[in-house]
């Protein structure tokens, strides 16, 4: 692990190689807390190396009083759900910024399913006590959810739904953040024999057990998502990324046809994806509402290839792991480049006119701050401080870029500017 802060160069900016990328951690968490309420039989391959992945599974098998979830997302959401219906009497924490992420909306959905759980903290935020669940009480089998907020609480409950004695419906209310990541939710539950409809805004659940199964981990798209932006500044590249499918369950999948718009060509081979350099260049506009963790990856690829991309979709963003806007804001500046609100949700990429120098980046406890501005090595030297971040998703990523010669090297203390 790398504590102190890495320069980053490549002696050639030629990329050719492949790569073995990690696991999704949004499909092997899924798939562990499915496992854990279906018995905990089924056989689940190529899981995560992720943190976010390792703590689900230290968490799920704890027989501590207090669960700390880290910094992830999934594991707050989907423990809570779990806990809840499993009766159990535990607190859940986490770092000082996961108590910043709201869990409202998913705590009054429990609540009125039966569960007893109370704010430690500040209302609607962790950490949570649960004091186990009233199964008697004449549960409402339909429920109202918000979902502009987060749509792990959607997954969360519907994970659980199919343990409840007459199952659960969810009529979603306004707009629908990351809908790709229920449908993730909704085709593993099918894969592990529990079926559920979804018709756009109403999810129906029937009470149904899951069933014994094996399932191979996809890897990771957002992963892929910065290889992409590597071929897509590097003069000459070709890189095979390990382990991917063209059918994915994974919303980030998009970024094949997004990054067309920037140079980038992918060709589906087998089990493997090619990415090749190819000559198209030009401005577009992408709603980001479904995959809002390629944003910063194509608001820094587009920076820095100087072209005006314009982003709508982008309001979860501030509630992540970090306030990923300002945060794009501040970094994209040490390179004069900008993410401009323009108002009304719109964001538009001023292109970056002073790349070069040894630009020294922060990256806010966020995984994804971190791996969006690497590319950028490609072009000229840069700094990224903390870089052990990127262990929440893809703890492998320097190693990798190490094995594409990127030279990655740590900052004496003392000699960072
Ligand atoms: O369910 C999931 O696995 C995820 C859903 C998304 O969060 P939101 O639903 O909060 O947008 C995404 O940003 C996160 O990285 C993983
Ligand atoms: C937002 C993310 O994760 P989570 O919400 O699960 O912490 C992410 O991985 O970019």
């Amino acid at each position: 692990m790398i504590h102190s802060p890495i320069t980053l160069t490549h002696p050639t900016g030629i990329l050719r190689g492949s790569v073995n990328l990690p696991a999704s951690k949004s499909e092997s968490n899924r798939a562990q807390i499915i496992n854990a309420l279906s018995g905990g039989a089924s056989t689940l391959n190529n899981l995560s190396e992720a943190n976010d992945t390792k703590v689900i599974t230290r968490l799920l098998e704890s027989t501590a009083e207090e669960l700390n979830a880290e910094d992830a997302g999934t594991v707050m959401r989907f423990m809570t759900a779990y806990l809840a219906v499993t009766n159990q009497h535990k607190i859940i924490t986490g770092t000082a910024r996961m108590q910043q992420r709201p869990i409202k909306v998913l705590v009054d959905a429990l609540r009125q399913l039966g569960a007893k759980i109370e704010y430690l903290g500040q209302e609607g935020y962790p950490p949570l006590q649960f004091n186990g669940i009233d199964r008697q009480q004449d549960y409402p089998a339909t429920l109202q959810v918000r979902g502009d907020i987060s749509s792990q609480y959607i997954s969360a409950l519907i994970m659980v739904a199919p343990l409840f004695p007459q199952g659960l419906t969810l009529e979603l209310q306004g707009k629908i953040g990351s809908r790709p990541y229920i449908l993730m939710t909704l085709s593993l539950m099918k894969h592990f024999g529990v079926k559920g409809t979804f018709d756009g805004t109403t999810i129906t659940i029937p009470p149904q057990n899951y069933h014994v199964n094996q399932y191979t981990i996809e890897s990771d798209w957002s992963g892929a998502s910065y290889w992409y932006s590597m071929v897509a500044l590097a003069p000459e590249a070709t890189v095979e990324l390990k382990g991917l499918r063209s059918e994915s369950f994974q919303g980030d999948s998009v970024i094949a046809t997004i990054m067309e718009h920037l140079g980038v060509r992918t060709t589906y081979v087998g089990g493997e994806v090619i990415l090749t350099k190819s000559d198209r260049l030009e401005p577009f506009r992408f709603d980001f509402t479904d995959c809002p963790d390629l944003a910063q990856t194509i608001a820094v690829v587009a920076a820095a290839k100087g072209i005006a991309v314009e982003l709508t979709g982008l309001e979860s963003l501030r509630i992540k792991e970090t306030d990923r806007i300002a945060a794009l804001q501040q970094e994209l500046a040490k390179i004069g480049g900008d993410l401009e609100d323009k108002g009304e949700g719109l964001f538009r990429v001023k292109p970056a006119t002073s790349i070069g120098g040894n630009p020294v980046f922060k990256t806010y406890e966020d995984h994804r701050m971190a791996m969006a501005l690497a590319p950028l090595a490609l072009l000229t030297p840069v700094t990224i401080e903390e870089p052990e971040v990127v262990k929440k998703s893809y703890p492998g990523f320097w190693r990798d870029l190490e094995q594409l010669s990127f030279i990655v090297e740590k900052v004496e203390e003392g000699k960072e500017e």
